[in-house]
């Protein structure tokens, strides 16, 4: 097997990707070693806190920028040099598209249409995106949702084989997000490999079947939704009656923190301890009120992350990034 073939394994494979952006005292590194395997027909999202890196990082897997270090193949390519082979397969929805907004919805398309090989219909690509009614308006005049479905249409026009969307939800309203989402689903159903980031942790639980979350330049986790969670531990929450103190609670459910008679267990064995909660409560006669249990979620995993990190401007810039992000 040679080299390419076995990065054709993976729809898009990083291994030790960097990305300095120059400037004084030696530059800013935004992205500190990265490795990534994305399947074919899988949605992956990359989370991060804000600035941790992300679109540094999607700019290079599309190939709009030159690695610093490291190695990106898309589809078994060098997307930055063998741009010419990759940029057919592949569709860019980016942060803020730039079109000419003098333009109708429809002309915009048929223009873009005209410089991409193997393209949609312009009504298809605009059924898909729900701008089916919107054909004759002028760009100008769309809502900020609007436009993004219209970078959406545009992204998908060449009916790529991989599709990097960057933020495709921000700005539209609950409703749009989930046609968004049914979008992105029907497009993997037909083996189309979906790359996003996003802001809105209900979407990548929701749609991703795999993510990693950026901080910092790295990657912190990663896995499927419910792997990253796993590593988290579960929440217990109650309130003690008066006058029976959390010194009470058997030794290995000693709350995590209490606030006056307000207890909360944090636990990796979420069954486990709930018993063993609900066994002594029984045992002492001891009412919990407002007891409430859940294992973690992925909004919590991103949080605690987000807490533990520490502005990465504050860091060490060194090249080799030895430095461990908190997680
Ligand atoms: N052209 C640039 N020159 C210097 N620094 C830059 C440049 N572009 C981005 N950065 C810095 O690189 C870091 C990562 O930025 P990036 O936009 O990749 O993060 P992000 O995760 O996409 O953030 P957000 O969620 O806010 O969009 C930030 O600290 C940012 O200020």
């Amino acid at each position: 097997m040679t080299n390419d073939e076995y990065e054709y394994e993976y729809a898009i494979r990083a291994d030790g990707l960097r990305r300095r952006y120059a400037g004084a005292r030696g530059g800013f590194e935004a992205v500190r070693g990265i490795d990534l395997a994305v399947e074919h027909g899988e949605i992956f999202a990359l989370l991060g806190t804000n600035g941790a890196g992300k679109t540094s990082t999607v700019e290079l897997l599309e190939g709009l920028a030159e690695p610093s270090g490291g190695t990106v193949r898309v589809l078994g390519r060098d997307p930055y040099r063998q741009r010419a082979e990759v940029r057919p397969r592949i569709g860019v929805m980016l942060q803020e598209g730039g079109f000419p907004s003098d333009l109708t919805v429809a002309e915009t398309v048929r223009m873009w249409a005209g410089c991409t090989t193997g393209a949609r219909p312009v009504g298809e690509a605009l059924e898909l995106t729900g701008l089916g009614g919107r054909a004759a308006v002028r760009v100008k005049q769309l809502s900020g949702g609007e436009r993004r479905r219209l970078d959406l249409a545009l992204a998908l026009l060449g009916r790529p084989e991989v599709l990097f969307l960057d933020e495709p939800t921000t700005g539209l309203d609950a409703e749009g997000r989930r046609e968004t989402w049914r979008l992105v689903r029907r497009l993997r159903e037909g083996g189309t490999t979906v790359l996003l980031t996003t802001h809105y942790l209900e979407e990548a639980e929701s749609l991703a079947d795999r993510l990693a979350i950026m901080h910092g330049g790295r990657i912190v986790a990663a896995g499927t939704p419910a792997e990253v969670t796993a590593a988290r531990p579960a929440r217990i929450r109650f309130t003690l009656p008066e006058g029976v103190p959390a010194g009470r609670l058997p030794l290995s459910l000693r709350a995590a923190s209490e606030d006056g008679r307000r207890v909360e267990i944090r636990t990796p064995d979420l069954q486990q301890a709930l018993g063993e909660l609900l066994f002594w409560a029984r045992e002492s006669a001891v009412r919990l009120e407002g007891l409430d249990a859940r294992s973690a979620s992925l909004e919590e995993a991103f949080l605690d992350i987000a807490r533990d990190a520490t502005d990465p401007r504050d860091q060490t810039t060194d090249t080799f990034g030895t430095e461990k992000a908190g997680v």
